[in-house]
């Protein structure tokens, strides 16, 4: 479909939409089940109202920050996505250098289709986090994580809300596969030296056995520790939709905690993130960094998040619509578009560093319901 200007997240999806074949067009835009987390996530941020305070001198907005301790020039992060070569044959190379230029962080995939090694070599200067999942085989989790800290990853990203793979209606009426062109890049560094690792798989049963018999889903709280003990990397846990595991995570040492429910795509009915923020942060108290991803498609839903707590917000699926339009440009173009969005909301809101967002700056539209 020709589109004139891309000018927002939306004209992105509408591009994906038109643009990409179907079974990896639904597999990057599904939920779990019957999708209501997929939808809500989008939908609860439009139920959040800002509360502006004006006529302060505006002319400069802060858009800096650290995460871990790490210095980004942008708030906004690219969340872990497996298999981004299906949205273009540069796939997470693309996005690394994306943020590279954008000052963002990038969280590769643990099941992407480029490789730690290929990811460090292409965008040294990128701040790269590398996610995990628990996987069944320790030694090859522990190759590569350490893979990862020789690639110059600086953070592991551990996934917490994924014991098992979700219920994907769409993929499993369109038999989603991995197509032969492709490799899980990370896994395959490994196939040539453990024999006894099951191969990612071209066919549609062979992958479904390799999906099924690589990742554990005996993980617990203790897989927290067990990274810092193969690593001397922080470890984030990504998937927290509550106070209790938030807590959990926290005391069995995690140096952050990211709010996502996966986008939806694991277990279906959990809260949209944006409103399981509260609960988290409130957990953690602000010693604890806290992330989020989930819904979020402009600059405003940034600054709500930061507002309620977050002190950076990452984004999945709008960056890979960039990716699927135009490579690296694509997703630089997304990134950029957000990170204009939040530093005009910020300055028509009265809100100059995104490091001081005040929490008063937004409310739950049932505020004004109530009054
Ligand atoms: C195609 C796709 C693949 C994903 N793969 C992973 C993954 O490998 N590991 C992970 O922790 N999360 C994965 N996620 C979840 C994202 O990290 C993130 O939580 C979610 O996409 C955020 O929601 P958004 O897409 O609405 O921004 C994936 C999401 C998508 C859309
Ligand atoms: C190799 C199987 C896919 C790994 C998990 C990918 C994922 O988290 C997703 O949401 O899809």
């Amino acid at each position: 479909m020709a589109m004139s200007r891309l000018v927002c997240v939306g004209d992105y999806e509408q591009y994906a939409e038109h643009n990409l074949p179907n079974a990896v067009r639904q597999y990057f835009n599904s939920g779990a089940n019957y999708e209501q987390t997929y939808a809500d996530n989008v939908a609860a941020f439009k139920r959040y109202r800002f509360r502006p305070r004006y006529m302060r001198d505006m002319s400069e907005r802060n858009l800096t920050t650290s995460l871990l301790g790490h210095d980004v020039t942008s708030p906004i992060g690219v969340s872990p996505m497996s298999m981004c070569r299906l949205a273009h044959p540069d796939g997470e190379v693309a996005l690394a250098k994306a943020c590279e230029s954008e000052g963002s962080c990038f969280c590769l995939s643990m099941a992407a289709t480029s490789s730690v090694e290929e990811v460090g070599q292409a965008a040294p200067g990128c701040t790269r986090w590398f996610q995990v999942h628990v996987l069944k085989d320790r030694d090859m989790m522990r190759r590569m994580v350490q893979r990862a800290q020789r690639a110059g990853f600086t953070a592991l990203v551990l996934t917490v809300d994924c014991a098992v793979h979700g219920k994907r209606y769409k993929d499993l009426r369109n038999q989603f596969s991995l197509p032969p062109h492709l490799k899980l890049s990370n896994f395959e560094e490994e196939l040539k030296r453990a024999k006894s690792v099951v191969a990612t798989g071209q066919s549609k049963e062979e992958w479904g056995r390799f999906v099924n018999q690589a990742f554990s889903p005996a993980h617990t709280w203790q897989d927290i520790q067990w990274l810092k003990s193969v690593s001397h990397l922080p470890v984030v846990a990504k998937g927290v939709v509550t106070a209790w595991d938030a807590l959990e995570a926290v005391q069995h040492g995690a140096d952050a905690v990211w709010v996502s429910n996966h986008g939806g795509r694991e277990l279906d009915c959990l809260p949209a993130t944006i409103d399981a923020l509260t609960e988290v942060c409130q957990a953690v108290g602000d010693k604890t960094e806290v992330y989020l991803d989930g819904g979020v498609r402009s600059g405003l839903d940034i600054l709500k998040a930061l507002s309620r707590g977050a002190r950076a917000v990452y984004c999945g699926r709008p960056a890979l619509w960039g990716l699927a339009k135009d490579g690296e440009a694509g997703t630089s173009d997304v990134l950029q578009i957000l990170k204009e969005e939040l530093s005009v909301g910020m300055a028509l809101a009265g809100v100059k560093d995104v490091q001081h967002v005040p929490t008063e700056l937004v409310v739950h539209q049932s505020f004004y319901s109530a009054l």
